[in-house]
């Protein structure tokens, strides 16, 4: 979805016979129906991979070798084909053909073992570490940069893209900044993973939250000034020992007002204070309003704007609906220089299928 916004025309090879999609990512992608259980939709796929740039697939490792449609396979017909594999555990290693999922994945990584509250079970946040941010993210970046390489050598290359390895690359500074003293506590009791009262979230009187995240010591100041608290009667701001009775006098007083009243004595200061807004508030908010961070598709949709913004050439997400499945096969099809009675045969024998009359309705 990433590449397509940027601009990318990507076509996506789904199953027949499917009552419905769930890929949710599908926007800007146009879609293919192939039954790849027949050699001859895996040729006819294969026809589309050496005429692409970029192949991606997301199978378990040795699925695209029983095709006949491996990298080496592909790559020999067309060297300039840049083959992504995005997988959990990566092409090689003892889990390489196992199942799994972002929180196993997120587990192997050792990131998991560091998140949660304290004497809590470590918790997976959503699926967005492993399959999003160290997966589908880092995998596209790995093929913009091997289409940069390729500008200037003419050839392509098979990126393995393991999201345990995503995953744990996305969380480098973890690794780098042990030396600094941040993770030397037990999980939930350290400064950035929810053991600092001036790094967690708050209960406000309506039931709403706000975030805190008032560091540095000028920006603390402004955290207890906003509070209606006397520094003079607190404990030192870094005296881990007394968090914990810190953090009930922030719950205590957070619990007095409303999110919206704390929003009107905080907006406009440094003491990094901010509303936790759900998925339907961010497009009202005033920032988010100004800068046109989110918006709302032909289906009334609300999704996040394509980000970074680019001066130039800034990401134009499609607002229209997502494919049905089988919409384009007949056009890229045709595309690719398959004759029409070529079409009307495959189709006939359910080794592809199109749907373009649903689209029409
Ligand atoms: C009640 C359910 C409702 C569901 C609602 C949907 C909700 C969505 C929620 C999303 C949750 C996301 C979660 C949290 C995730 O973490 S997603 C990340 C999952 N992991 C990966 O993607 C890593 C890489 N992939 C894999 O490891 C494996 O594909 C997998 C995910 C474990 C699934 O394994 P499995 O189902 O056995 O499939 P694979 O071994 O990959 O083999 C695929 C088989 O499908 C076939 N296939 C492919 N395309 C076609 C086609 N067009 N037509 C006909 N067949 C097709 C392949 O040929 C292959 O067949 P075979 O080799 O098994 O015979």
């Amino acid at each position: 979805m990433i590449l397509a916004d940027f601009g990318a025309r990507v076509i996506r090879v789904d199953r027949t016979k499917v009552a419905m999609t769930v890929d949710t990512q599908a926007r800007g992608k146009q879609s293919v129906a192939l039954n790849l259980k027949s050699p001859k939709a895996v040729a006819v796929l294969k026809r589309l991979c050496v005429q692409s740039d970029v192949v991606l697939e997301p199978y378990r490792k040795g699925v695209m070798e029983k095709m006949g449609l491996g990298p080496e396979d592909l790559l020999k017909e067309n060297p300039r084909l840049i083959y992504a594999r995005l997988t959990g555990y990566g092409q090689s290693g003892s889990y390489a053909r196992a199942a799994g999922h972002d929180i196993n994945y997120l587990a192997l990584s050792g990131l998991l073992s560091m998140l949660g509250r304290s004497s809590e079970k470590p918790y997976a946040p959503l699926n967005l570490v492993a399959d999003f941010a160290g997966g589908g993210l880092m995998c596209a970046f790995g093929i913009v940069l091997a289409l940069l390489e390729r500008s200037r050598s003419g050839q392509g290359q098979i990126i393995d893209a393991s999201m345990v390895e995503g995953a744990a690359y996305v969380g480098s500074f973890m690794w780098k900044s042990r030396s600094l003293g941040l993770w030397n506590r037990p999980r939930g009791e350290n400064m950035l993973d929810s053991g600092a009262p001036f790094y967690d979230t708050y209960r406000t009187s309506d039931g709403k939250y706000v975030a805190v995240g008032a560091i540095e010591p000028q920006f603390y100041e402004e955290l207890v000034q906003g509070l209606g608290l006397d520094d003079a009667d607190l404990p030192s701001q870094m005296s881990v020992s007394d968090w914990p009775q810190l953090r009930q006098t922030f719950t205590r007083v957070f619990a007095t007002k409303t999110q919206a009243e704390w929003g009107r004595i905080f907006d406009g200061t440094d003491a990094c204070v901010t509303p936790v807004l759900s998925l339907d508030e961010v497009l009202s908010h005033p920032h988010n309003q100004a800068r046109g961070s989110f918006f709302k598709d032909s289906q009334g949709e609300i999704s996040p704007r394509p980000a970074p913004v680019l001066s130039r050439s800034p990401a134009e997400a499609c607002r229209s609906r997502d494919p049905f499945i089988g919409e384009h096969t007949r056009a890229v099809l045709k595309e690719y220089r398959f004759e029409e009675a070529q079409i009307e045969q495959l189709l006939s024998a359910g080794i592809i299928e199109c749907n373009e009359a649903k689209a029409r309705l």
